[in-house]
């Protein structure tokens, strides 16, 4: 097996992309708040280079941890001398890595799409097929879609964004973006698969047309390109952006803990080398800043929902800090509402709640920058699934979950168009 690891490293240093052969995702369950700290005792432990996939949340809430060939033994001894109980969630990621690459090259060698009618949803796309996609819609549908560029991200790739307008100057607008953490492959093939939807909805949705008469939606598919186009490249499992940390040989910013809320507080790393690492300072990072500069030049959005994977929960904020929103009541109930509507299509179950009840802290994240913005409808999804496939989530899955997760965008769109703030 050793040898066998050997020759990946190689290959890696050779064709330059990561491989995870031997890697394994345990899923950790703790008895006790005892259990819980030894736990996350486990992120300090830097030898062992592990990838928190869904963090430590609660004693009731499952640990799910990718653990690298070299680090197996010693993680399931650790766990083991303190009887903490552990499952293999995934044998061997890389095995699950090659069927997704195998169904990627077997659907890449159909022709492209010459329209959005004949585009796969079903499959994930490279960043350049979802560039050009982008570029179809907008040509399909001059009178109702087009696309800004709000900046560019730090290796120079384009920041688009899809402006869904019906006319008017400024109109109250709803924003959404998917793919902020760029592993998260099955947020932007959502995105792609909702652009649509709006386009064959207007005119015929009685519900998105009274919308769209009155407000414009603003969707930034591909949020953080660098890392999306890297994950395609390089390393599958890469989340963070790819600008350069000075003095350190690890690269990345966690877009979702680089926001001017709460920035540096408990709930993000001062590593560059931590998955959730916050960066130099607030809006360091490109990506971020440019969606920062729309908001505050925009002034006119009253609702903001950035999407993730995986976990299936519906937050809202604050992650930073346990004081609840002043409108805690209403974005409780209304992602009650959201939540019951997505579950009414395929009986998909969610948890809602704020950030720091329902999931973990985390500061410097998107939506408690955009609440204290005044946009009061700030909400973070989280995608399929539970853990089972985890950001693996077969393609078969993409449109069922896009479809799922539509039923709640209406509800939460449906809302703020019919309580205008
Ligand atoms: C609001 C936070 C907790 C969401 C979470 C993260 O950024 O860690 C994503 C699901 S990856
Ligand atoms: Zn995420």
């Amino acid at each position: 097996m050793r040898g066998l690891l050997a020759f990946a490293a190689l290959f890696v240093a050779v064709l330059g992309k990561e491989t995870f052969e031997g890697h394994q995702v345990l899923r950790i369950v703790a008895k006790d708040d005892v259990q819980l700290s030894l736990i996350k005792d486990l992120e300090d432990m830097v030898e062992f280079e592990l990838d928190f996939w869904r963090g430590v949340t609660d004693v009731v809430t499952p640990v799910d941890i990718r653990v690298p060939f070299h680090s197996l033994q010693t993680v399931k001894i650790y766990l083991e001398t303190q009887s903490i109980e552990y499952s293999i969630m995934i044998e061997d990621l890389q095995t699950m890595l090659d069927d997704e690459q195998e169904e990627m090259e077997s659907a890449a060698r159909d022709a492209q799409p010459r329209n959005t009618d004949s585009y796969d949803y079903g499959r994930y796309h490279p960043i350049n097929e979802i560039y050009n996609f982008q570029d179809m819609l907008v040509a399909e549908n001059p009178n109702l879609v087009s696309k800004i560029v709000i900046g560019q991200s730090y290796e120079g790739r384009p920041l688009n964004v899809l402006k869904f307008s019906t006319g008017g100057t400024n109109r109250p607008a709803i924003w959404i973006d998917t793919g902020i953490h760029s592993r998260e492959w099955v947020t932007q093939a959502s995105g792609q698969w909702f652009a649509k939807k709006i386009v064959t909805d207007y005119g015929r949705d009685p519900t998105l047309t009274a919308i769209l008469n009155k407000m414009d939606i603003f969707l930034e598919i591909v949020t953080n390109p660098d890392g999306y186009y890297y994950t395609h490249n390089n390393n599958r499992m890469w989340r963070k952006t790819r600008k350069p940390n000075s003095g350190s040989s690890c690269v990345g910013v966690d877009p979702n803990r680089n926001w001017d809320a709460g920035f540096g507080g408990p709930g993000a790393s001062g590593r560059p080398c931590s998955e959730t690492y916050r960066g130099p300072r607030a809006n360091s990072e490109s990506e971020v800043k440019s969606i920062v500069d729309f908001v505050k030049s925009h002034g006119n959005i009253k609702a903001f929902i950035s999407i993730h994977s995986y976990s299936q929960m519906l937050l809202y904020p604050y992650g930073y800090t346990r004081t609840p929103v002043r409108d805690q009541a209403e974005l409780h109930n209304l992602a009650k509402k959201a939540i019951t509507d997505l579950a009414s299509l395929y009986g998909t179950r969610y948890r809602y709640g704020s950030i720091i009840n329902t999931i973990y802290q985390a500061s410097g994240g998107t939506i408690d920058w955009t609440y204290n913005q005044g946009i009061k409808y700030s909400y973070t999804f989280e995608l399929r699934d539970t853990g089972h496939y985890g950001f693996i989530l077969p393609p078969n899955q993409i449109i069922p979950t896009a479809q799922e997760t539509w039923l709640a965008l209406m509800a939460i769109m449906d809302h703020t168009y019919k309580n205008p703030y």
